[in-house]
């Protein structure tokens, strides 16, 4: 059990368990995409730690970039998604390769897609390493998923509660 800030939580998913999905979805990724010298587009803050395994998980010619969007106060999305480093143009005519390290409410990517699609890329693949189904309220398409979870908060390997528990070496979830 750790503690952060207010909230107490137990371990969930083990670095043993990431590191095998991500061997996993990196072998799927090279496959469809080793000659394509795709670009991976990650979704700073959260995605940084998975974004750094998986793209050493793909064996291939690649590039990245990073965007950053944020919605959370605390353990709940605000429902207002805040940009603060928006899609460039390097993604016109790519393949991109998005990386989230969690689909939640799904309201950032339901947001951030459009403008993705905006710059015109070959093609899109979403990958994200936790996916909470129960807690959707938009229909997006995760290609790759790592983990599905029940609605509950999780923080670690990348994952915050108020900007903490990012470094983290497993992910945690939030207890009753
Ligand atoms: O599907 P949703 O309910 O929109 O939640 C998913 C998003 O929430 C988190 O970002 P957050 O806004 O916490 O910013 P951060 O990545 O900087 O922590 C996470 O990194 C995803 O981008
Ligand atoms: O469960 C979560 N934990 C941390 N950040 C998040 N952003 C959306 N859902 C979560």
């Amino acid at each position: 059990m750790i503690k952060i800030q207010d909230l107490e939580f137990e371990a969930f998913i083990d670095r043993e368990a990431i590191n095998d999905r991500i061997g996993e979805i990196g072998y799927e990724l090279t496959k469809k995409y080793k000659d394509e010298n795709p670009i991976f587009l990650g979704m700073l803050s959260g995605a940084f730690v998975f974004m750094a395994d998986i793209i050493r998980a793909f064996d291939g010619d690649c590039e990245v970039t990073f965007v950053k969007y944020y919605s959370y106060d605390g353990v709940k999305s605000t429902g207002k998604l805040n940009e603060v480093i928006g899609v460039d143009d390097s993604i016109r005519g790519r393949t991109v390769i998005l990386i989230e390290d969690i689909v939640d409410t799904g309201n950032t990517l339901h947001e951030f897609l459009p403008k993705v699609f905006a710059k015109e890329p070959k093609t899109v693949e979403v990958v994200s390493l936790l996916v909470k189904p129960s807690a959707l309220q938009h229909d997006i398409t995760v290609h790759q998923t790592g983990f599905e979870i029940e609605d509950v908060f999780v923080v670690g390997y990348g994952l915050d509660y108020n900007g903490l528990g990012r470094n983290l070496q497993a992910i945690y979830r939030k207890r009753d």
